[in-house]
């Protein structure tokens, strides 16, 4: 970067020329003498500009983000005694927007959070404003995240926090100085959301949502040799690992999957056939949890990549960047120590981490969803249209009240099973609170609906434009149909919150 100067607006309003323009944005100087014929929205636009504040028609066309990524090489100075007062606003880690945060961050008081989230939380806010630029990039080229991003969230220990608290945490770095020992669901929620709030969904997703239910039945179900050797690698971000259940024909109903494994003469392998479809993370994976049919019913198997088994991306609504996979398994053998639990009993372990997936899309939905809202607060405070800012409109105000409300009840609903999952056992929770995590879950989906139905309709056009503006706003309206779809449909969601209530219907119960 070059030497930084300060400048009076006197001096800066002298470079004002195509072969000398400079300009003025957020108290800084920029010279966009040769990044002029490279500006995406025109050259000859900024040229008109030159030696002018452009404060105002900078944030009302481009998002902080871009100032961030050129400071670096267009910045000169400052203007003399004035400070940045929008960047300073946006470097801090906590938002003072309106619901741009859950209310215990904006100063309310909470019977669930202490300092130690916030420290966690803005420890990993942290970390992924440092891997920023990669994620947005990747998310456009459909790249996974990369090996040293990979390294960077297991050792700061942020992988390690999306499979809720554990043994397996000690002597683990978690992100905050937060001691194994005092990590609980909280913290766990508050990494989903985080992930889910960097508004790059296929690459959030590459992150942790195939390595978050991959895996925990090794952690459950493996034998110690095999926790011995992939739980340590996986946690430190140095291998990958993913969950393969679904099949072409076999999606929420699992007992429906045909991919077979097939014992050797000796006893000592499977050879296993087969497809899996939709599997999240699966193109950059290194190990599979399988879920495979062998001679006495569903198994989980744990599998390694091997010549035998391929890997394509499916292209779906979301960037490859999430990997989701269509797998193909030709005579892969796998030793028999790899089954994760008993042999015929791999329906109990889908079953066991279920209520955790669900409870985690719930996360990712609600931290999501917080995203957007901030993204429509700040843009209906800007953006003005027939002379008034569009939060001047009766109908916008409505819109964001409609979000808002819907968005801090269900975050509200969270807080209260994570409080309950807090005081539970695994076992108890999959009794206990499989019926209201389901409803949970339906409901979180159908606000993220009507919250992207209304944050598309407030950002008009750049609600459906994938750069600039609306980025966030469009990503999530493509993709927030995953949220309703995996860990088990709506449909399904709703059905099973019924169920599991009826099981506990009074007997003798009459109107
Ligand atoms: C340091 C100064 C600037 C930089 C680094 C910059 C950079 C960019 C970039 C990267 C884009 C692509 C869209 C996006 O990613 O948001 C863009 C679009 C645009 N820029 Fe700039 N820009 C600067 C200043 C200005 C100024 C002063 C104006 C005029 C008021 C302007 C007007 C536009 C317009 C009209 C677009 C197209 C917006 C759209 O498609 O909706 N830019 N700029």
């Amino acid at each position: 970067m070059a030497q930084l100067k300060t400048f009076t607006r006197e001096e800066v309003a002298k470079h004002n020329t195509e072969k000398d323009c400079w300009i003025i944005i957020d108290g800084s100087v920029f010279d966009v003498t040769r990044f002029a014929p490279m500006h995406p929205g025109g050259g000859q636009l900024l040229i008109e500009f030159g030696g002018k504040d452009v404060t105002d028609e900078f944030y009302g066309l481009h998002k902080h983000e871009v100032i961030t990524k050129y400071t670096p090489r267009l910045k000169i100075g400052s203007i003399v005694d004035e400070k940045s007062a929008i960047a300073e606003a946006n470097a801090s880690y906590i938002s003072k927007v309106p619901y741009a945060e859950s209310s215990y961050l904006m100063g309310l008081k909470s019977p669930y959070y202490n300092e130690s989230h916030t420290r966690f939380l803005t420890s990993i806010r942290q970390t992924y404003e440092s891997i920023k630029d990669e994620s947005i990039l990747f998310e456009d080229q459909g790249k996974a995240p990369s090996a040293e991003v990979y390294n960077l969230l297991g050792q700061e220990g942020i992988l390690a926090s999306q499979i809720g608290p554990g043994p397996w945490l000690k002597g683990l770095k978690l992100p905050g100085g937060v001691k194994p020992e005092e990590f609980n669901y909280f913290h766990e929620l508050i990494a989903h959301q985080e992930t889910a709030r960097m508004g790059t969904p296929g690459y959030s997703d590459g992150i942790s949502s195939g390595y978050s239910i991959g895996l925990p039945p090794v952690l459950y179900f493996g034998s110690p040799a095999l926790k011995a050797k992939v739980v340590p690698e996986v946690l430190l971000g140095k291998k990958r690992i993913c969950l393969a259940i679904t099949e072409p024909y076999a999606g929420s109903d699992v007992a429906r999957i045909r991919t077979t494994a097939k014992r050797t003469a000796d006893g000592k392998h499977f050879i296993v056939n087969g497809v899996k479809k939709w599997i999240t993370n699966g193109t950059a994976c290194d190990y599979f949890t399988t879920a495979v049919v062998t001679e006495k019913g569903i198994t989980m198997l744990f599998i390694e990549r091997n010549e035998n088994l391929e890997t394509k991306a499916i292209k779906t609504s979301t960037s490859p960047a999430a990997g989701t996979a269509y797998i193909t398994y030709e005579n892969v053998k796998v030793p028999v120590e790899n089954i994760l639990g008993k042999e015929g009993q791999g329906f109990q372990v889908i079953m066991f981490n279920f209520n955790h997936e669900r409870w985690y899309i719930c996360g990712a939905m609600t931290g999501a969803s917080r995203a957007v809202i901030e993204e429509c607060f700040k843009w209906a405070n800007q953006r003005k249209v027939f002379g008034k800012r569009l939060i001047d409109q009766p109908v916008i105000r409505n819109k964001l009240a409609g979000m808002i409300s819907q968005l801090e009840a269900v975050d509200n609903w969270l807080e209260n099973i994570t409080y309950q999952m807090c005081s539970m056992s695994y076992d108890e929770q999959a009794i206990k609170l499989a019926g209201p995590i389901a409803l949970l879950k339906y409901q979180c989906t159908r606000v993220a609906h009507n919250i992207s139905d209304d944050a598309c309709q407030i950002f008009g056009g750049r609600g459906i434009t994938k750069t600039g503006m609306g980025r966030l706003v469009e990503s999530f309206q493509r993709t927030y149909k995953f949220g309703a779809i995996l860990g088990g449909s709506e449909e399904i969601m709703a059905d099973l919150g019924i169920k599991m209530a009826m099981k506990q219907f009074p007997k003798h119960a009459r109107l």
